[in-house]
This record gives C-alpha cells, structure tokens and sequence, in this order.
C-alpha cells in the first residue's frame, strides 16, 4: 500500500471532478483525481457526445453564472485548441399563461440575453418541422447551443494532466478517513490530504456516509432517446436547427428537451426531463419506460417530421435534490472536505465555473458568487445530515 500526500484529492472524474481538478492543477495544488471506473466510462452523469449550453434560466443567478461559464468554456477552448460547442439557439416553448414560460422569458429579458421573441404567424418560417401548440409562447435564446460532452471531458482531463495533476482510474474509493490531514483509500492505495473534494454525482451519498453526512438525493435513469428524421438532415445541427426545451407540454407535467441531429446523424435526440428512480450501481434493472410513450405522442403532435418510435435509448442519471439547485459547498464539519453535487440534470453547462468555484472553496478562498442558493444547510429536517 502506497501512502502518498497531495494538497488535494478530488473524488470521481465526471465534468464536475475534472474541472475542478484542473483548476487547482491551474492554480500550482498538487492534485490526485480519482476515478472507480476505467476512463472513459458511460454509467455516471457525464458521459455522452451533447450537452445544451444556454442563459435561458428563470433565476437570474444562473444567467449571472452562465456569463461566466461562457467565457471559462472560451478560454479552455482555446487553451486546447480544440471547439467544445457550437452555436444553435435554443428554443423556448410554452404557455404564454402559464407557470414557467413567462418567468423564462422575463428572466430573459431583465438580464439582457440576446433573445429573439417568435410570433405565431412567423414561427415556422424560422422554425421548420415543428408544429407550435395553441396557446404557446416561443423564444430563442440565441446565445445557447450544443456543448460537445465526451469531447469537453476528454480535453480538460487532457490539460489537467499537462499542468502536472495526476488521474488514477479504476480505483473505487472504499474509505475516507477525515482529520487536518485526510486519508482516502482505494483497494491499491492509501492517499493522504489537506484538502478532498467530493464530485462523486449519483454515488456521493455512499462517499458522505464516511464523514457522517447524508444529503437529501434523488438518482433517477433518464432514457436518453434518439429519433430518426423522415428527410434526413431536416433537424440537423448543420443546418442549425436550435436547441429547444419545451415547457408544460400537454402530454406531461414536466419539461420535454431536445437536440438536434448530430452524434448519430438521421437521428434527433428528443427527451423527458424526469426519470424514474434508480440505483446507480444497478441502472439497467431500472427498464420503465413510461416517459418513451409521452414523447412519442409529444412528437406525433409537434415534430411531424421524426418517426415517433425511438431509434436509439441510451441512458444516463440525474441526482436531483428537492429545489433542483446544486451542491456547492464546505461540509459542515470537516471544512477541508469540499463538496459539489446534485446537479438536477443541468449541471454540465456550469463545468468550469463549478471547477473554478470549488477550487476557490477547497483553497480556503471567497467564492466569485454568492453560494447561499447551493448550501447544505438550506435543506430541513432529518435527511439534513446525520451528524
Ligand atoms: C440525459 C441527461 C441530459 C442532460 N442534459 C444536460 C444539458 O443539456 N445541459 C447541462 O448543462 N447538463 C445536462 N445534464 C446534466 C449534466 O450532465 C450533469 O449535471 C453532470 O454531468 C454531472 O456531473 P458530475 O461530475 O457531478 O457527475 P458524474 O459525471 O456522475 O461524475 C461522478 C464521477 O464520480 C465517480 N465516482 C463515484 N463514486 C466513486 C468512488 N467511490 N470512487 C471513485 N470515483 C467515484 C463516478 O464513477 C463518476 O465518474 C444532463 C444529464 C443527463 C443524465
Ligand atoms: O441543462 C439543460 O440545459 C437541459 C435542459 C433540459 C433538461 C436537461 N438539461
């Protein structure tokens, strides 16, 4: 057993970790990323070739956030000189009376973001193949667009290691031991560190429960689906067909987003932003598929275009806590163990800023943005922690 120390350890090798782990590398921290799996895997959160990356939040902090991350995304980009994202718009759709459409688009509005308003008479000469519902509002946001996933992760954990941090992977972490310095241990080695990060996403309440904390987490399997286009190309990012996420749509309670054609080119991913819950260690005992039959009747309605039975079901997991706003901060005891989680399904977009932030919180510094809306203290009750 080998029993090394570094100034910082950061658990699991999702955006979250990588990003995080790269800024301290940035910012001279000998750093140990730890990953369970052999990189690249596909049973977290981050794996997949396409993210959307977009301003069009309804909490004006997110926009705030998202200025940011835009010009850290930038400068990774070119760091590496390689392109993370491309520019589609994304599209935005709802009742133009109801809950969340009006708060998007005020949010929108009150911060600024280039934003184009689409009158019915006029939407389907922009968009094409898309039937919008009676009573629906629709905007673009034409700062969003697809971020390249797999490709994004690959070339930060590339630039993590060029600035001399170190990855093991396939080394699950069984143990951490926390105190001024702490130890985390794997089946081949034992770590030694002023500073952990815990980015460990739909496992992170099984690495908690060594430092007596439990959050309130809920892991869900998202079928991440893939149609195929009547006229191949008629979605396609090449003709920057956008983004779109549609709000209270009539078949369902929850959001329907997709992407256009791209990865598997003929083939538009289009899905349901809830899943049903899952264990992440046994993901593919969880077969429901009950949100397969709510977008297919959403695209028979609205994407005439697509043939309404999914050519192609992958899948992914959410951790999802109960407001939908993430994790980030210090644990409440042990204040060198820094914590980013429950990313709700949005988080990747923020990747660099998350970095950046949790670099700032594990290098003892003041966070660039206000964290109260992503403290742990702001959940109740007995799943708070079990300190
Ligand atoms: C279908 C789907 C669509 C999404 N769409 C969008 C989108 O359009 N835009 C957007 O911004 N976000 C989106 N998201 C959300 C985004 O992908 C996630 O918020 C983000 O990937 C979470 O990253 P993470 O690093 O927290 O988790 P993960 O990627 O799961 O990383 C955690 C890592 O920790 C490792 N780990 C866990 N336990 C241990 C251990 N004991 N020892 C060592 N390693 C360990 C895991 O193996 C894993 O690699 C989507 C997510 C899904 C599933
Ligand atoms: O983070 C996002 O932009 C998307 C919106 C739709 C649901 C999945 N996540």
């Amino acid at each position: 057993m080998s029993s090394q120390e570094y100034d910082c350890i950061v658990i699991g090798a999702g955006i979250q970790g990588s990003c995080t782990a790269y800024y301290l590398a940035k910012n001279n921290q000998k750093t140990l990323l730890l990953e369970q799996f052999v990189l690249p895997h596909a049973r977290g959160s981050s794996h997949g070739q396409t993210r959307i990356i977009r301003k069009a939040y309804d909490e004006d902090y997110y926009v705030r956030m998202m200025d940011e991350s835009y010009g850290l995304w930038a400068e990774l980009e070119k760091e590496a000189g390689v392109k993370l994202h491309s520019r589609t718009g994304l599209l935005m759709l709802g009742p133009e009376n109801g809950r969340d459409y009006p708060r998007y688009k005020q949010t929108l509005q009150r911060s600024r973001v280039p934003t184009v308003l689409l009158r019915r008479e006029e939407f389907s000469q922009h968009i094409p193949n898309f039937n919008l519902t009676d009573g629906d509002g629709a905007l673009v946001d034409t700062t969003a667009g697809v971020l390249y996933a797999d490709k994004a992760l690959r070339t930060i954990q590339r630039l993590f290691q060029l600035r001399g941090g170190e990855i093991k992977d396939g080394q699950k972490v069984s143990d951490i031991s926390p105190g001024p310095v702490a130890t985390v241990t794997t089946a081949t080695g034992a770590y030694r560190t002023k500073s952990l990060v815990i980015t460990a996403g739909p496992w992170v309440n099984s690495l908690l429960a060594y430092t007596g904390l439990g959050l309130p987490l809920k892991v869900e399997k998202i079928n991440v689906c893939y149609w195929r286009e009547k006229v191949p190309g008629s979605y396609s990012i090449h003709k920057r067909f956008p983004c779109f996420i549609q709000v209270e749509p009539l078949e369902s309670k929850h959001h329907i987003y997709g992407l256009p054609s791209n990865e598997y080119p003929g083939l538009m991913k289009v899905c349901y932003h809830v899943g049903k819950d899952a264990d992440p260690d046994e993901r593919d005992r969880q077969t429901d598929r009950s949100d397969i039959e709510i977008l297919q009747r959403y695209i028979s309605r609205c994407m005439p275009g697509l043939v309404p039975v999914p050519a192609v079901v992958e899948s992914c997991l959410y951790t999802t806590t109960p407001d939908t706003h993430f994790v980030l901060d210090r644990h409440p005891t042990h204040s060198n163990i820094v914590i980013g989680a429950g990313f709700s399904g949005h988080g990747f977009k923020f990747g660099p800023l998350v970095g950046k932030i949790l670099y700032e919180l594990s290098t003892g510094q003041v966070p660039s943005h206000d964290l109260t809306p992503f403290k742990i203290s702001r959940f109740q009750g007995p799943s708070k922690s079990a300190l």
